[in-house]
């Protein structure tokens, strides 16, 4: 039984440049809905999760119009220039002693079962903590000026993905210290790594993918409808 205050910090307040739209990646809809009410839906449904803070471009004028963004259990704060910057500032929002559960707006496939799993790795603790992973299935090369420099041991690479599951208050000053050191981090496990911590790696649902690029949209559309079926 988990008895940890828990609160999903999910950043999303990124202009999606890669998928070269005219509005932000996140509010693109699929199956009749916004990748980002996908995303929200299945966190804040999920009973391990106590609430749920959304980082949101200062910009954006798109998120209040969401019938979800008035859902009890959800609340904004301002995103940052970087998506660090934007889960640093949930971070600071979040109750004393509270674990996050950090999860990109980008990622709606996520599915319930490995939330689960992920909330539930044991032995976690303040300086522990778990991240869904993939791991590597194709051949990796290392490439230079357009060929093959050489070919990367794949046996122990694995692709992080997100939910990523901290105790919040150590999250931070990991992502603080990262910040003082002026190192670049793409991912929590990463700041946390940097500060000398540990990070379990939970196998998780290789459909978990992050939209990214236009051809990302129908794969995306497909393994959410394999939830709903
Ligand atoms: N300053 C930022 C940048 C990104 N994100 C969020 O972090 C997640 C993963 O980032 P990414 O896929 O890179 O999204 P974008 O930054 O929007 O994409 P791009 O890099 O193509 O602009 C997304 O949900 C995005 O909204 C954020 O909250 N704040
Ligand atoms: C957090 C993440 O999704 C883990 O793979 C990834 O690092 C985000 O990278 P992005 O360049 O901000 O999309």
């Amino acid at each position: 039984m988990n008895s940890r205050h828990i609160v999903a910090v999910v950043p999303a307040a990124g202009i999606g440049t890669r998928m070269q739209s005219d509005i932000p990646k996140q509010y693109l809809t699929l199956h009749g809905k916004t990748i980002l009410e996908h995303t929200l839906e299945r966190l804040s449904s999920h009973s391990l999760v106590d609430s749920v803070v959304v980082a949101i471009h200062p910009d954006d004028r798109l998120f209040f119009n969401l019938p979800i963004s008035r859902h009890v259990k959800i609340s904004t704060v301002t995103g940052g220039s970087e998506r660090s910057e934007s889960v640093s500032n949930a971070l600071q929002a979040l109750p004393h002693d509270s674990w996050a559960l950090v999860h990109d707006a980008a990622r709606p496939c996520v599915c319930q079962k490995d939330i689960t799993r992920l909330i539930d790795t044991e032995d976690l603790s303040p300086t522990i903590g778990a991240i869904l992973a993939s791991p590597v299935s194709d051949t990796l090369k290392r490439g230079s000026d357009g060929y093959v420099s050489d070919t990367v041991d794949r046996s122990q690479l694995w692709r992080a993905l997100t939910p990523q599951f901290f105790h919040a208050h150590t999250l931070l000053n990991a992502y603080r210290q990262a910040h003082l050191n002026h190192l670049t981090v793409t991912d929590e496990a990463s700041a946390m790594e940097l500060a000398g911590h540990k990070v379990k790696l939970i196998n998780g649902h290789a459909g978990n993918i992050k939209i990214t690029h236009p051809d990302d949209l129908s794969l995306a559309a497909f393994y959410l409808q394999q939830e709903s079926d």
